[in-house]
């Protein structure tokens, strides 16, 4: 134990954050965050923070597979650690515990120390901690006692380390924290190696998982390590490119001369890293892990020992073993996606939801295709035969959504619309109803949502008189609908009503099937137009690498255009729309847990702030070529109306004729 009460930690911590002197360490720096930052106040210690039901089952949901495999790692890693005292923590990447290890003995202590699940560890909500300095540091970290920042967390200790996702990004930590300890931090020492080894694993093994469908290459400097940890592993597909690459092979392989990041490893040749070339990794693979004399050397002249693990599940559309017992047959949903395992996972949550009572909603950015999981989940279910009902929330006026909605009964209103309606809601009755954009509804029409949803009945404009209705709602939003409700613009209970379950639409740069999407599409487009079409490998490749901003929809636009301007349907370079020719901008996902780890944060901020410049900049070109008309520049773009206007508020864009 520490011989440090609460009240001299808070006077410690205050002058230190008071203090002008640069701050000496991380733990330091991380105080003054707290302070300049989060406005935490060490005056006031406060309780941990514990999110539980949907809004912890939303935080799970996004890593369910990662979850599965980081518990096989996390029941290894306890084994070790219990009879010490620790618990083991898994965080995601917003440093909210979604699965915990602990003694059931301890269970009521744990739990209002915050050492449990759902505890909210970032350092915006608990303060100095080794879950929350972990991620916003992004390396390995002790908060021993003191070294909290709140006064009410100064018994722990707790020892993190970050876990990347298969492509690099930043996806979550494990932490083994004990309730007591002794107070020399030297004491855990050990247990902070533990928590980074068991971390790697998890991490490996994840990336083994995630590339399954690949052949791995796996490199170390010792012989005998190969196939033990292969500290650095290289997925790549039947060309010899590599499609993946461990923290050790980016760390490694990606490196120049000066220790700075030198290119993408994702997209390269292996021949353009290894001397040797493709033909020596097939003989590797071919010869298995007995070939001793296996090496590869770099061309900066690395030489590692080398095995290759042959692909262990053959890339097919055959139903993934959790959804056979549950699933329906869904060709609807199968259709919507190729080999991309964000989209491969989300069809298989819809089929097991398909006919049971559950709300869904949708998150995914503009042009994602959420309305159209919407359709697929409906011709899905047994309600087929029943109408789908559509409803854009932020393109109907304030002033009709609620008629429309709920209709209205004859004579509430005059002239055109005396005879009365019946509203989108009952139209859906027995079937689907879509509400698309819902963190735009208006507050005072989510409370009247609400109430036709917890009392299944719809009462119209004018009458008196409640109708029964079976609905089943699928709402979407490409809005952080939390952080509507936490600016009090969206109501809780309405967003809990709606997420029976949530499905996450991948932004199209993110999707790993665009070949098959782009072919599917343009077969589509050119049915539509009577041809048959073809795309050369030039005009692929560069459809492939562009960034997409208007995700699908603007990947149909442009087939659309080039199969217009084609010769005959052959889609050759010539034929795609100017600015796609010309170099890609960066683009980086906006959600924090996305920033890629290694890179400074100074230059993923620049590079996010070049991103959004650009964005502006074409937004700004396109409503110029069209004379500021909105619809023709969004018809360029593949982008909605309402998503054109909220751009041009974003970026300042302001018409002429309105300046
Ligand atoms: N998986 C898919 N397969 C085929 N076409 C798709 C797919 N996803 C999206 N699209 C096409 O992309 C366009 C946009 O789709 P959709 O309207 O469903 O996106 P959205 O996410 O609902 O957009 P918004 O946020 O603007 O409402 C449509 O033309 C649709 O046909």
């Amino acid at each position: 134990m520490h011989d440090i009460d609460q009240r001299a930690h808070i006077e410690r911590v205050l002058s230190v954050t008071r203090s002008a002197e640069a701050k000496a360490d991380r733990i330091q720096r991380s105080w003054q965050r707290c302070i300049e930052d989060y406005d935490l106040d060490p005056t006031r210690p406060t309780p941990a923070h514990i999110i539980e039901g949907p809004r912890l089952r939303e935080h799970r949901d996004q890593i369910e597979d990662f979850l599965q495999v980081a518990r096989t790692g996390m029941e290894q890693l306890y084994k070790r650690v219990c009879d010490l005292g620790y618990v083991l923590l898994l965080t995601d990447a917003q440093g909210v515990a979604v699965d915990f290890i602990g003694n059931d003995r301890w269970q009521g202590e744990l739990r209002r120390s915050g050492l449990y699940l759902g505890a909210d560890w970032s350092e915006a909500r608990a303060g100095t901690c080794a879950v929350g300095t972990c991620i916003a540091d992004r390396s390995a970290i002790t908060c021993h006692q003191i070294d909290h920042f709140d006064a009410s967390h100064i018994d722990l200790t707790c020892n993190s380390a970050p876990l990347l996702d298969p492509t690099g990004d930043f996806m979550g930590v494990l932490d083994v924290s004990a309730l007591t300890s002794p107070s020399p931090r030297e004491s855990q020492h050990l247990a902070l190696q533990l928590t980074m080894m068991y971390a790697k694993m998890i991490e490996d093994a994840n990336f083994l998982h995630f590339f399954r469908e690949a052949s791995v290459l796996r490199l170390s400097a010792a012989w005998p390590m190969v196939d033990l940890s292969g500290e650095l592993m290289l997925a790549f597909d039947a060309d010899g490119v590599v499609v993946g690459a461990n923290s050790g092979a980016r760390r490694t392989l990606q490196t120049g001369r000066d220790g700075e990041p030198d290119g993408e490893l994702v997209g390269t040749p292996l021949d353009a890293i290894f001397r040797e070339g493709m033909a020596e990794v097939w003989r590797i693979a071919r010869a298995g892990i007995a070939n001793a004399r296996a090496a590869l050397t770099t061309h900066q002249l690395g030489v590692f020992y080398a095995d290759v693990i042959a692909p262990r599940v053959i890339a097919s559309h055959r139903p993934a073993a959790d959804s056979v017992e549950t699933a329906v047959s869904a060709p609807a949903l199968d259709r919507l996606a190729g080999d991309d395992p964000q989209m491969q996972r989300l069809i298989r949550q819809a089929k097991r939801l398909v006919n049971k009572s559950v709300d869904i909603l949708l998150h995914g950015e503009t042009g994602t295709g959420k309305e159209v999981v919407a359709k697929a989940l409906h011709e899905s279910s047994e309600r087929r035969d029943q109408a789908f009902v559509a409803i854009n929330c932020a393109a109907i006026p304030e002033s009709l959504i609620e008629s429309e909605l709920f209709g209205y009964a004859p004579g509430t209103f005059t002239g055109g619309r005396s005879k009365g309606m019946k509203g989108l809601i009952a139209q859906a009755d027995g079937g689907t109803l879509f509400l698309d954009e819902i963190g735009d509804m208006p507050m005072h029409l989510q409370t009247r949502l609400l109430r036709v949803l917890a009392e299944k009945e719809v009462t119209p404009l004018g009458s008196d008189k409640a109708q029964a209705i079976r609905l089943t709602v699928v709402a979407a939003s490409h809005r952080d609908l939390r952080k509507l409700i936490a600016d009090g613009l969206f109501r809780e209970d309405l967003y809990y009503r709606l997420c029976g379950a949530i499905l996450y639409l991948p932004p199209l740069r993110q999707r790993r099937d665009k070949v098959f999407l782009i072919d599917r599409l343009a077969s589509e487009e050119a049915a539509e137009m009577g041809c048959t079409m073809s795309i050369d490998p030039q005009a692929m490749a560069v459809l492939c690498a562009h960034p997409w901003p208007g995700n699908v929809r603007q990947l149909r636009n442009v087939l659309r255009f080039a199969l217009a301007v084609s010769d005959g349907g052959q889609i050759r370079l010539d034929d795609l729309p100017g600015e796609l020719m010309e170099p890609a901008a960066p683009v980086h996902d906006t959600a924090p847990a996305m920033a890629t780890p290694q890179a400074p944060a100074r230059t993923v901020a620049a590079d996010r702030a070049s991103w959004r410049d650009q964005e502006g900049q074409w937004l700004l070109e396109a409503l110029q070529r069209h004379k500021w008309c909105v619809t023709a520049a969004a018809d360029e773009l593949g982008l909605c109306r309402a998503t054109v206007y909220r751009r041009m508020k974003r970026h300042g864009i302001v018409p002429p004729n309105l300046q």
